[in-house]
């Protein structure tokens, strides 16, 4: 019987010869924490037979005991490990033993790899079983593990890998995640911003925690946490009944660059990079974060709107190191707009035109800009709703909206640019050039007979005012229009967006999707349903 060290409670392991068979892949996984590897190369052992046995022998009877051994099928280099002690003196012996073909060049000297460990996944099950293997190196690329040595005996009971001593608990965690599917795997979340939308993932998160684990068998930790002004850290995750004060209380002044980097020697398997923030700062470490084998959910939407180089860059870093870049909140809130774009371009189809109302502020305004109501005032109230950006005027002079066509354009395949995207904007020359949050409500008061003439134009006409956007091959633009009701974006309410794609397969009729496009609840549901996409 093995008990648990960590939970005295819990019943504990028989083992026994007369088990029932399993259904898992592998029964187990162990490691040794402590080893170093020798590794000899050289055209002196190619075809050589007796090489092998002249080392392992002389290995044998001094007394070194070999912990694994791998050699390529060139048979140019044999690889084996040692317990660190063993080094020095196995080094010495063999180039004693070697001299004569160390001289004549036929072999280099023995080269010496020390902080490494094993892993190694074991069961009878994986006998015969494709795709072990492919699982193991899979879930151990995907956390960014380097692989220094392989081997695997013909039985196929065991396959072993050596890696660096400092990645061991993060592969144990992400092996056993990788093929015990069936119990819990845990993502540890690193956020940005606790602002409407980031405490607002919090509490969905805190809520359904119990289903997340029940139903999809996951579990998410939140292993640190930062806005501008403090950050935390819990490798066991931070409370979530408890994360405000927990950050309230931490010595650790905010600090992007130290977030990273702590976030990335925390070395924890299954991570996630997630950015609730509006700020253009936390976009300069996206690309390190890739570099670091760590997937990024954001719904800030600065980083795909920035150059298209930027764009291109965060997709590729991504793709090259095999994780995650989420971002479906970066257009519609949590409406899956970018998720069905994407699947239309990846199965081959092309998007002809996209014609949207995507700003769901403005949306908010002009569904409620009516009989006595003021312009100001509604814009007020779809700020209080949390349907604006944190500065509201880059909702209403068109940059939010700007930004999603932005996003969606290169999305469908157009290297665009921000100039390439024709604003017509609603607000009059005075409210655009206000300097501050307080001056631009001040001048949308100021201007109200502007609005109001605006309001009365539409309703005298029995239309309603509509913001829309249009991508069309490749040509962007956004426009104030008044639709009447045979228009398919009449009837909207409150702060819905709508899209409709024109596509190759979509042609006679778009494909089209509709709902809420703003709003804290929506978006973080947004956030939180990419996190539990990560590594899916
Ligand atoms: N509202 C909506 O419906 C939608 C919003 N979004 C996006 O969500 C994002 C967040 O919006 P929202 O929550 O309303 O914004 P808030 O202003 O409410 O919160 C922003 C948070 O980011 C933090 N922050 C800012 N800069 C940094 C930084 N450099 N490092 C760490 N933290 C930082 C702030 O810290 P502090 O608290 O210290 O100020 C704050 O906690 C925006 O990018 C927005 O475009 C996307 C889709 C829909
Ligand atoms: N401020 C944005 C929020 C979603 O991106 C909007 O109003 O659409």
């Amino acid at each position: 019987m093995i008990k648990n060290t960590f939970d005295v409670d819990f019943e504990g392991t028989v083992i026994r010869h007369d088990c029932k068979p399993s259904n898992l892949p592998i029964k187990g996984i162990s490691s040794i924490n402590n080893i170093s590897i020798l590794n000899l190369e050289g055209s002196g052992m190619v075809g050589k037979s007796g090489f092998s046995g002249r080392l392992f022998s002389l290995l044998a009877r001094e007394q070194i005991n070999v912990i694994l051994i791998t050699q390529s099928s060139s048979e140019h280099s044999i690889t084996f490990a040692v317990q660190p002690g063993d080094t020095e003196r196995a080094r010495h012996l063999i180039e004693q033993e070697f001299e004569l073909e160390l001289v004549a060049k036929k072999l280099e000297h023995v080269v010496i790899e020390q902080n490494l460990a094993i892993i190694a996944i074991v069961g009878e099950n994986m006998k015969q079983t494709p795709g072990v293997s492919g699982k193991l190196f899979h879930a151990l690329g995907r956390n960014g593990i380097n692989v220094r040595a392989i081997a695997q005996g013909s039985s196929e009971y065991n396959i072993s890998v050596i890696i660096s001593a400092n990645d061991l608990a993060k592969a144990l965690n992400a092996v056993h995640d990788g093929f015990f599917t069936q119990l819990t795997k845990t993502l540890h979340a690193f956020c940005l911003g606790t602002g409407n939308i980031g405490q607002t993932l919090f509490k969905q998160l805190n809520a359904h925690s119990a289903y997340l684990q029940e139903h999809n068998g996951i579990q998410v930790k939140i292993a640190g946490i930062s806005n501008t002004r403090k950050m935390v850290f819990n490798s066991d995750g931070v409370s979530l009944d408890n994360w405000q004060a927990e950050l309230e209380a931490s010595m650790h002044p905010a600090d992007l660059a130290e977030f990273v980097a702590k976030m990335k020697s925390m070395n924890l398997p299954n991570c996630v990079f997630i950015d609730n923030t509006a700020s253009p700062k936390p976009v300069e470490y996206y690309e390190e974060v890739f570099k670091a084998n760590i997937s990024v959910i954001t719904c800030n939407k600065i980083g795909n709107s920035a150059s298209y180089k930027q764009y291109k860059t965060f997709h590729d870093a991504a793709h090259s190191h095999g994780v995650d870049f989420f971002y479906e909140t970066n257009v519609g809130a949590g409406l899956p707009i970018i998720r069905t774009l994407k699947d239309l371009m990846n199965s081959g189809d092309r998007v002809a035109k996209i014609e949207a109302i995507l700003s769901g502020t403005i949306s908010f305004i002009f569904n409620n800009f009516k009989g006595d109501a003021n312009f100001h005032d509604v814009v007020k109230e779809a700020q209080d709703k949390g349907y604006t950006e944190p500065d509201p005027r880059d909702d209403l002079s068109g940059k939010d909206f700007m930004r999603k066509i932005l996003i969606l354009a290169r999305d469908a395949g157009y290297a665009m640019e921000e100039a390439d995207v024709k604003i017509e904007s609603v607000l009059p020359k005075a409210c655009l050039e206000a300097q501050s949050v307080e001056e631009f409500y001040a001048a949308l008061k100021a201007e109200d007979a502007f609005f109001s003439n605006l309001k009365a134009k539409a309703a005298a006409e029995n239309k309603v005012l509509r913001y829309i956007g249009k991508l069309d091959e490749g040509k962007a633009e956004i426009t104030l229009q008044m639709v009447d009701e045979s228009h398919p974006f009449y009837t909207l309410s409150g702060s819905d967006n709508i899209i409709s794609f024109t596509t190759d397969r979509y042609r006679e009729r778009p494909l089209v999707v509709k709902g809420p496009g703003a709003g804290a609840e929506v978006t973080a549901a947004g956030v939180f349903a990419d996190l539990i996409n990560v590594g899916a």
